[in-house]
This record gives C-alpha cells, structure tokens and sequence, in this order.
C-alpha cells in the first residue's frame, strides 16, 4: 500500500515509518525541515500549518492510507504559545483530514489520554473527554476536525510513549529517566498521576494496523497497564539495575507546572485487546525491549 506518515522525524512518525517498511509497504514520510530520522522511506518535507504545502504534498504521494502523527506535543510550551499549539494540532489537523478524503485515504489521527480531565480514570473508548489546558484542547478539537472532515477516520489514542533511541527534540519520558539516572541524579516522579505509558515500537504497530485494515473509529492504542509515575519509575529502576532510591516521589501540583494535567487519564485497552492482531503490551515486556534496545545502541 502507499502510506503516508506524518510527524516521521517524530517519536511514533519514525517508528510507524520504519515497521511500515519492514511490512513491504511504499512509504512517504512528511517532516518539518531537513530530515532527522532514517530509513529507507521517501522524506518531504512539509510544514503542515500550510494547507498548499499539505495538499502538494498528498498529491505527490497519492497515498491509500495516511496515519498523522505530527503535532505540538511539549505541553506546557502549547499552553504559552496557544496560536501555534491551535495552528499545529487543529489547523494542520484539518488540513491533512481534508486532504486525506480528497485522496480517497483512509486516516489514521494520533491523539493523547489528556483530552480526559483525569477525575474518573481509566477511560474506555466511549467516555466523553472534557480537555483541559491548550494541548489537551487543541487535541480533542483535532479529534473532531478529523471525524468531520475525514468521516470513518481512526481516532488513535496514546499515552506516554516511551522509547530507546530518543528522537531529536523532545525527550521520551523512559528516555529522560534513563539519561538522569545514568548519571546517578534522583528524579522527582508523581505519584499521583496515574498513566498507561505506552512503549513506541508497539504503538507504532497499532496504528499501523489501523491503517492498513482502514478500521475506524475511537481506538486505545496504549500499553496495557494502568500505573504511577513512581510505580514505573521505580520498575525501570529494576529492569536497569539503578538505585530505586532515586525516584523521589512528588506531588504533580508541587511542580507547579505551567499546563495541568490529568491525575487518572489511564485508558482502558480492552476494543484494542479484542480487536487488534498487535496487542497492547504489558510493562514487563516493554521494559524488557526498551532495555535490549539500549544494549544494542551501546554495542
Ligand atoms: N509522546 C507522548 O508521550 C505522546 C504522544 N501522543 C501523540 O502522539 C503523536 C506523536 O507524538 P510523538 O511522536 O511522541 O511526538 P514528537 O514530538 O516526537 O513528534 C511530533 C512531530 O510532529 C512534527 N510537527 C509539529 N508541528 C509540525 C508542523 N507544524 N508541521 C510539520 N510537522 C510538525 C514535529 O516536528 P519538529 O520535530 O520539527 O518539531 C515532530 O517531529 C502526537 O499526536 C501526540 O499528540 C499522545 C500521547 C503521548
Ligand atoms: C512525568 C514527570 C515529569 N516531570 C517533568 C519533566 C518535564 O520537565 C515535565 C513534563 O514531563 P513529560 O513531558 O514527561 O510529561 P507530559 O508533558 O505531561 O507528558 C505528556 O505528553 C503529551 C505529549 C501527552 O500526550 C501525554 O500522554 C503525556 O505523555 O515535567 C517530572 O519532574 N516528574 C514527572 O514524574
């Protein structure tokens, strides 16, 4: 098939591009400015708050299935910059959604759990979300230029994704954690923010299949446990053989960061479980390949 990824210098983008490959797939792969991952997939670059840059280049690529991941995903520099969090995570949103029908593409639009307020977690896939702060608002209103705009589209929902190497740019919550404690700093974990941290490679296989199965609708494509920052921090600990006395538990308030953010935005995995050949992966398992895929990189 020929897919079209967006976000492919991004975590999941890169990921998905290269699984995509692997599956004997034509992949085109858009990013911002020159190209930063590799592999074998055609790069354009794209700036995709440009409606005529999106729209050259889906006529370039005439893809059969698109899969978005590309968006502003810092949080708290969405909630400073609101116009480039709307512009990035809506606009570009709308642009690729309309572009996708025109194509007569099946799209794929990777969301987050922090559309959720995080008051009654964890979420199933009916639950309605109540957004607060500017990213989480900008993804639920990408959500739904995506639904209108591109109708039967997949609403692919995840959560701290997390994977070894980093890309450049944003820091992976695993990838942070284990660059401090390599260095033998403590970390300062919430306890109280409870999550599904999802490891990338396997994300990437559940959007993947999305697209290429062209099933629609709202989908969990997270990993399978529901924990504590602490709790995985302390679990990463045990897998890397650091000093679990370096997680320092926090308070998520006692940050005081500049965006808020869910307490309880676990999302419940079981459409995904049921419906999925890639199924959501447990936290030993993840741990274990992010651990091996430190290894490799190390020789
Ligand atoms: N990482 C996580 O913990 C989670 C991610 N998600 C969602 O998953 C998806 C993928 O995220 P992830 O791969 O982790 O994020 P990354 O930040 O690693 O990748 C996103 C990519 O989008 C690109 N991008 C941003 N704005 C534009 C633009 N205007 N034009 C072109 N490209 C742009 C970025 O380019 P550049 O590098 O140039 O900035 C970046 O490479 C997003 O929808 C995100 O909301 C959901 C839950 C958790
Ligand atoms: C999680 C965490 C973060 N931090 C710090 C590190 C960093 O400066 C800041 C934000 O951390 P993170 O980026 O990991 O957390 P955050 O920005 O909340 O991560 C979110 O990202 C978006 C894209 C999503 O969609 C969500 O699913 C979620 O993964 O808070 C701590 O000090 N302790 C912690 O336990």
């Amino acid at each position: 098939m020929r897919i079209l990824v967006t976000g492919a210098n991004g975590l999941v983008g890169s990921r998905t591009c290269h699984l995509l490959v692997e599956q004997g797939h034509e992949v085109v792969g858009l990013g911002r400015g020159e190209r930063r991952a590799t592999g074998s997939w055609r790069y354009v670059p794209c700036e995709l708050t440009r409606e005529q840059e999106v729209s050259a280049a889906f006529a370039d690529a005439s893809p059969e299935v698109v899969i978005h991941c590309g968006s502003m995903t810092e949080v708290d520099a969405c909630e400073r910059e609101p116009e480039l969090a709307f512009a990035a995570n809506v606009d570009a949103t709308a642009y690729v959604a309309r572009a996708s029908r025109r194509a007569g593409a099946h799209l794929v639009h990777v969301s987050t759990d922090y559309v959720f307020d995080g008051e009654a977690g964890p979420y199933d896939v009916e639950a309605l979300p109540n957004p607060r702060g500017v990213y989480s608002v900008t993804k639920h209103m990408g959500e739904q230029a995506a639904r209108v705009l591109a109708p039967g589209c997949a609403i692919a929902r995840t959560a701290v994704v997390y994977g070894w190497p980093p890309v450049a740019g944003r820091l992976n919550f695993g990838a942070w954690l284990l660059t401090t404690l390599e260095k033998g700093q403590p970390v300062r974990l919430f306890e109280d923010q409870f999550v599904s941290p999802s490891y990338a490679e396997n994300v990437a296989a559940m959007v993947a299949e999305l697209g290429v199965r062209r099933l629609g609708g709202i989908w969990h494509t997270c990993g399978a446990e529901v924990l504590s920052r602490v709790h995985f921090g302390r679990a990463f600990c045990e897998v890397f053989g650091f000093d679990v006395g370096l997680i320092v538990p926090v308070k998520l308030a006692e940050l005081k960061l500049p965006a808020p953010r869910p307490l309880r935005s676990g999302l419940r995995v079981d459409k995904t479980r049921h419906e999925l050949k890639a199924r959501p992966l447990g936290l030993a398992e993840s741990l274990t390949r992010f651990h091996a895929d430190w290894r490799r990189t190390r020789g």
